[in-house]
């Protein structure tokens, strides 16, 4: 194929992708990275189209545009990717002057001394190094559920260590400047490798953009805005998948049913944001007294509940017990001032045939009864025999 016919193909590539990123981030603004990638793009269209007009500037003029932009697209990848996984922002100080630096040896190797695979190996340094760091950054980002971010840290590994060696392909063999069949087609190679990279990214970044906003719904659609613990829904669901398991294995599991005692009395005090200070509190007071494996959920209003795998009815009264006791002694601090808080607690097991529904209706029995015999304490129910 012809260099311009791909010149012209990649042009219209980046423009359909920045197009695409730039819709997709209108609507999702709050996506970290997607405006640094969309911008990335962009200025990899306007790289194109100088690579496509470069026979009408002056050399350095079309140098300085060619490598500018696609210097720059390379790093606002790179920025795109650290800001998407959490990353601090590094300064840009330092990005500039790499930039800078290599523009000015590219415009040296042009104008003063030209030097034509010098100015090659330079553009496949510079954005080798950028595609590089980005694969790192993606790789060594949190372990989350995020598998795109691995697949677009090879993509854009395996491209920087081409761009690194590709001045390796015009050295290889009998290639000769003069070779001039032989240039033309590794040069088509190398855009045809510069495209393929290209689209893949795309999709990678839509992806994880994507992937994104998926779990943002799973988030809003499993936790409670307020306490940051599983929804009635998706503890009930939770709840479930335990139960089977536990049967499967004969392994015990208990549940607890929790209220918060005289709950209306402090939100009478300490106002509705006084209220949801004391919720707060008590699940980070909750987080402590649990292991890794228990589940906590909010049933709504000032119920909770927890599961809690392999634990017996000993093991699990133990928790509660500890649960209670450390809730009593840790007033909440609102902005009221400091609210005394007791809790009562409603413990069961699960058994054989057992749902998530009676388990949780037992519990729930057990807590009314600690609510009747004086409140802040635990009381047990066990499965009726069958
Ligand atoms: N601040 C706040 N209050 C809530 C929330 N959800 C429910 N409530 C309040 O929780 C209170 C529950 O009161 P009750 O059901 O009478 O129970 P209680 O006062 O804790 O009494 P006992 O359970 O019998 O000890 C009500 O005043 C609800 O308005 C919430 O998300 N935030």
């Amino acid at each position: 194929m012809h260099s311009p016919t791909l010149f012209i193909l990649s042009a219209v590539l980046m423009a359909l992708v920045s197009t695409v990123l730039c819709a997709v981030w209108h609507f999702n603004k709050q996506i970290p990275g997607l405006r640094l990638w969309t911008l990335s793009y962009s200025l990899g269209f306007l790289a194109c189209l100088s690579l496509l007009v470069r026979d009408y500037l002056p050399e350095p003029l079309s140098v300085l545009l060619t490598q500018g932009t696609m210097l720059w697209g390379a790093c606002l990848y790179l920025l795109g990717c650290i800001a998407h996984t959490g990353k601090r922002l590094v300064s840009l100080r330092h990005a500039t002057v790499f930039i800078a630096a290599l523009i000015g040896l590219n415009l040296y190797f042009t104008v003063v001394h030209p030097d034509l695979q010098m100015r090659f190996v330079l553009a496949g340094l510079g954005n080798g190094i950028f595609f590089l760091l980005t694969a790192r950054t993606l790789a060594s980002g949190e372990r989350q559920q995020v598998p795109m971010r691995y697949l677009v840290a090879l993509v854009a590994g395996l491209h920087g260590v081409f761009l690194l060696l590709r001045p390796l392909l015009f050295k290889l063999g009998p290639v000769q400047p003069t070779d001039v069949e032989l240039v033309a087609l590794l040069s088509q190679f190398v855009l045809l490798e510069f495209i393929v990279a290209l689209v893949f990214m795309a999709f990678g970044t839509l992806m994880l953009a994507n992937e994104f906003i998926t779990n943002e719904l799973r988030h809003l659609a499993e936790v409670d805005p307020l306490t940051s613990v599983f929804n009635r829904r998706a503890f009930l669901m939770s709840l479930d998948k335990a139960i089977h398991q536990a049967q499967r294995t004969e392994a015990s599991l208990a549940v607890l049913v929790i209220d918060l005692d005289y709950f209306k009395k402090i939100n009478d005090t300490c106002g509705h944001q006084g209220g949801d200070e004391v919720l707060r509190h008590f699940v980070q007071i909750s987080a402590q007294c649990l292991r890794q494996q228990d589940v906590m959920g909010r049933l709504g209003g000032e119920e909770f509940a927890i599961f809690l795998p392999g634990s017996d009815g000993a093991g699990a009264r133990t928790v509660a017990e500890r649960l209670r006791a450390a809730v009593a002694a840790r007033p909440a601090a609102t902005h009221q001032g400091s609210v005394a808080l007791t809790v009562s607690i409603g413990l069961t097991l699960c058994g054989r045939g057992d749902s998530s529904d009676a388990a949780l209706r037992r519990a729930d029995q057990a807590m009314y009864q600690a609510k009747e015999h004086g409140r802040n304490r635990v009381e047990f129910m066990a499965q009726a025999p069958a």
